[in-house]
């Protein structure tokens, strides 16, 4: 049959996977290792860019001048932490703690300790999506690197093939209408071809204006949703109907 989207772009946390193992297990991995991994990797030139927009994201230009007042390693590196624990205890998706918590996390996947979980409808579905033609985006808070490891090692295996792509916040926020028509264009897509799955009603009211179809994600432990936005709700991949 022949369908209505040419591709589908998804959100991971409560979407492809569980809030709860995020939350439950991603996070306090990171908060863990935190420090151990800022003194190891300290002077590595992976770390330089990241902490330039860890100091970015909270208002300085660079990680120099944000942390200009402190002529002690240690100091700065603890500024790092504190700043860290702070944006995860609020629960902000910024850029710079995106960016870290992937390289952190790269550790635990390569050596099995953290091995991602998925809806068991979500390899189902990328195989039947794939199969049909479409092609399959990541568009997560998550970065890069992060979606990569974390499709990369997945207990049902590596499924990184069945993507054509991948979108995180350096493409833009995912509640701002720009980022999915940078997301359209980057891809080459007429956005009314493009399917955009996600837990989060002001996500997907964002990819709605920009001309995108949307489903709403309702999985279990998801928080909860706002009402009256009008967007499909689906508990499984497979309620998504092409035609
Ligand atoms: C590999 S993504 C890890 C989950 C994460 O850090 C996150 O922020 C997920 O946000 P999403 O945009 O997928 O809801
Ligand atoms: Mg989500």
């Amino acid at each position: 049959m022949a369908s209505r989207y040419n591709c589908i772009l998804l959100d991971i946390e409560g979407t492809t996977s569980s809030v709860s193992f995020v939350y439950d297990v991603m996070f306090p991995f990171v908060l863990r290792e935190l420090d151990k991994y800022l003194e190891c990797a300290w002077n590595s030139p992976e770390l330089a860019p990241v902490l330039d927009q860890i100091a970015q994201d909270a208002g300085s230009e660079t990680f120099l001048a944000w942390t200009s007042d402190l002529s002690v390693e240690s100091a700065r590196r603890e500024r790092v932490a504190a700043e860290i624990r702070r944006l995860m205890a609020n629960d902000i998706k910024a850029t710079g703690l995106k960016q870290l918590q992937g390289m952190i996390w790269k550790d635990g996947f390569e050596r099995g300790e953290l091995v991602a979980e998925v809806y068991q409808d979500v390899p189902v579905a990328l195989d039947a999506w794939t199969t049909a033609g479409l092609r399959v985006y990541i568009y997560s808070s998550g970065s890069i690197a992060a979606q990569k490891l974390f499709f990369g090692h997945s207990e049902v295996g590596n499924l990184l093939n069945y993507f054509s792509g991948h979108f995180d916040t350096t493409t833009g926020p995912k509640k701002e209408v720009l980022s999915y028509v940078t997301i359209a264009s980057a891809i080459g897509e007429a956005s009314e071809k493009i399917l955009f799955i996600s837990d989060i009603t002001a996500e997907l009211d964002a990819a709605r204006e920009a001309g995108m179809a949307t489903r709403l994600s309702i999985r279990p432990g998801n928080k909860p949703v706002e009402e009256g936005h009008g967007h499909e709700p689906i508990a499984s991949f497979a309620q998504v109907s092409l035609g």
